[in-house]
């Protein structure tokens, strides 16, 4: 039996870095995959959502543009479009292959191998692997690292078919633009794919989700702002209401409705798109006599140990955040932890997110929905983008950024969310601070380049210290400063 220092079954984000990881500690790695390398970091998933979103993003832009100047708008061809998607996915995708290769020529080869087939957990330290040509094999490694990801969550009552009715992993097969399409589950895939099609505008959308309003984990100040935008580009969102029922019916879905009055509707539309969460693939990846303990949220782990001490899981197939970022997080590190001691502790509090909507929502750190959940006192300031000379500039002031801080005299950042343009970028100077454990002071002095959109986040900290350079107290309607505690916000009284 051939044997091995780590063995990583599945190589999406989680399993390549992890793998990436153990070549830097010179050890001998198999890589096991049964599909296509990257996983849901490239197809159906990160990837290449986002550049169906960056296209429909263009494409607005375009219409707007055309509206304006009064020029006829041009037709979406789909078929053009997912051309870039497949163009963008494949070349992601040739980068890790051609990255994997070029390390077999050089003397990385002697430490990284890989497989393409299904592996499976038979021993503390053995996988089988059934090869997806050639003769199926057993190996044997000293630590093992479960890395195979999750899927999309199916509701019994919902005919999925990947054709009428479709999860995420089903928009590959989309010939054209639907006509119209219903989205069940209004989360961050959910919303996501809402913002995409109404952008195209050749979709009628309707979204429904089992809360009374989209991104039911999301402060409200955001969720309205979201809310609006979709709704502006006709998105009908059904709010108070239940699906009771959906099936398919001379190739239309149709769905019913319950409101809360107790009436019935029924709606007729040609897709349908089911993004309800995601569960964790652990089914026929470990035999019974290993004993892993999991529940239905994924694998239970101790910092990346299973309770077996030599198996880690880590990426999507734990119960813990489900993103890319920390999927590598975590791959890399289990393998520290595995061949020396963690570089820096693995923390969940700062991982930075972004979802892609219009406009883009960046957060890194507490929402006021979990401070408030977790009992924590808060104060709060916001600033609205109208105050913003770059987003002045760039005729688009819908948005916000608030930062959220300890309700005391140290006020350590506890988290922050940007709504509007760039709010990905003018995070990162915020999750720095929090990772570093530093107060507000520093970033209040800081230089940045003008005009740009962190400028805002300077400001709002400057509001914090009661020296900011536009004074809230006369700008109430774009300046807001509250505190939370004892289970009531309060608006703070500048002078
Ligand atoms: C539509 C969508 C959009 C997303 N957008 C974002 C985003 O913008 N930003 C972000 O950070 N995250 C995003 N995510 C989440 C992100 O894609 C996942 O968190 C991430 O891909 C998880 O990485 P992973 O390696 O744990 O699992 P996966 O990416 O699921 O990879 C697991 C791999 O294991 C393989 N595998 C499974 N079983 C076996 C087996 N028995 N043997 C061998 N191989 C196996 C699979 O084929 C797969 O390649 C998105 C997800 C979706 C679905
Ligand atoms: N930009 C990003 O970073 C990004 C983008 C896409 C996905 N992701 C990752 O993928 C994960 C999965 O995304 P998702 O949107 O599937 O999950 P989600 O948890 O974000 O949203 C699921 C939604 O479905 C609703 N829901 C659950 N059961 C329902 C039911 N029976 N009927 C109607 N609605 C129901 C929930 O209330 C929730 O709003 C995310 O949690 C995230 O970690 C990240």
């Amino acid at each position: 039996m051939e044997k091995y220092d780590v063995c990583v079954i599945g190589g999406g984000p989680a399993g390549y870095a992890a793998a990436m990881r153990a070549v830097d500690f010179k050890k001998r790695i198999l890589l096991i995959e049964k599909d296509r390398i990257g996983g849901a970091g490239i197809h159906n998933g990160a990837l290449s959502s986002k550049t169906w979103w960056e296209l429909s993003r263009e494409a607005f832009a375009l219409r707007t543009h055309c509206k304006s100047t009064n020029v006829p708008a041009p037709e979406h061809n789909f078929q053009i479009l997912k051309a870039e998607v497949d163009k963008a996915v494949g070349k992601r995708r040739e980068l890790l292959e051609h990255h994997m290769h070029n390390l077999n020529l050089n003397s990385h080869g002697e430490y990284f191998h890989h497989v393409k087939g299904i592996g499976k957990v038979i021993g503390n330290n053995v996988v089988s692997i059934k090869m997806d040509e050639g003769e199926d094999m057993e190996i044997e490694a000293d630590n093992i690292i479960l890395a195979t990801g999750s899927r999309p969550r199916k509701l019994d009552n919902i005919p999925i078919d990947e054709e009428t009715i479709l999860t995420s992993d089903g928009i590959e097969n989309l010939r054209e633009f639907p006509k119209s399409i219903v989205i069940v589950g209004a989360g961050v895939i959910g919303c996501e794919f809402a913002t995409i099609f109404s952008n195209f505008g050749q979709t009628k959308v309707h979204m429904i989700d089992k809360g009374n309003r989209i991104l039911p984990f999301e402060d409200e100040d955001v969720v309205d702002i979201i809310e609006n935008n979709l709704e502006s580009k006709e998105v009908l969102i059904h709010r108070n209401s239940k699906l009771i029922d959906m099936k398919v019916e001379n190739g239309m879905v149709v769905y019913t409705l319950e409101y809360n009055n107790g009436s019935k509707e029924i709606f007729h539309v040609e897709k349908a798109l089911v993004s309800v969460g995601r569960i964790p693939n652990y089914e026929n990846l470990i035999a019974g006599s290993v004993k892993i303990n999991k529940d239905n949220r994924g694998i239970i782990d101790d910092l990346t140990q299973t309770s077996i001490p030599n198996i880690y899981a880590v990426g999507d197939i734990t119960a813990d955040i489900a993103l890319v970022n920390v999927g590598e997080l975590e791959g890399r590190y289990a393998v520290e932890k595995m061949f020396g001691v963690p570089e820096k502790p693995l923390i969940y509090e700062n991982i930075s997110t972004i979802m892609f909507l219009a406009p883009e929502v960046a957060g890194v750190g507490l929402n006021e929905v979990k401070a408030r959940e977790q009992g924590i006192p808060y104060k709060v300031v916001s600033l609205d983008y109208s105050c913003i000379s770059r987003a002045i500039a760039m005729r688009n002031t819908d948005g916000f950024m608030k930062i959220i801080v300890s309700n005391d005299d140290e006020m350590r950042v506890l988290g922050m969310r940007v709504v509007g343009e760039h709010a990905s970028s003018s995070i990162e100077a915020v999750a720095l601070l929090i990772s570093m454990g530093k107060g507000i002071g520093e970033l209040a002095e800081l230089i940045h380049p003008h005009p740009s959109i962190i400028e805002g986040i300077q400001e709002c900290v400057r509001m914090l210290l009661n020296k900011s350079i536009m004074k809230p107290g006369v700008l109430r309607h774009s300046m807001r400063c509250a505190s939370f505690a004892d289970g009531e916000l309060k608006d703070v009284e500048f002078v």
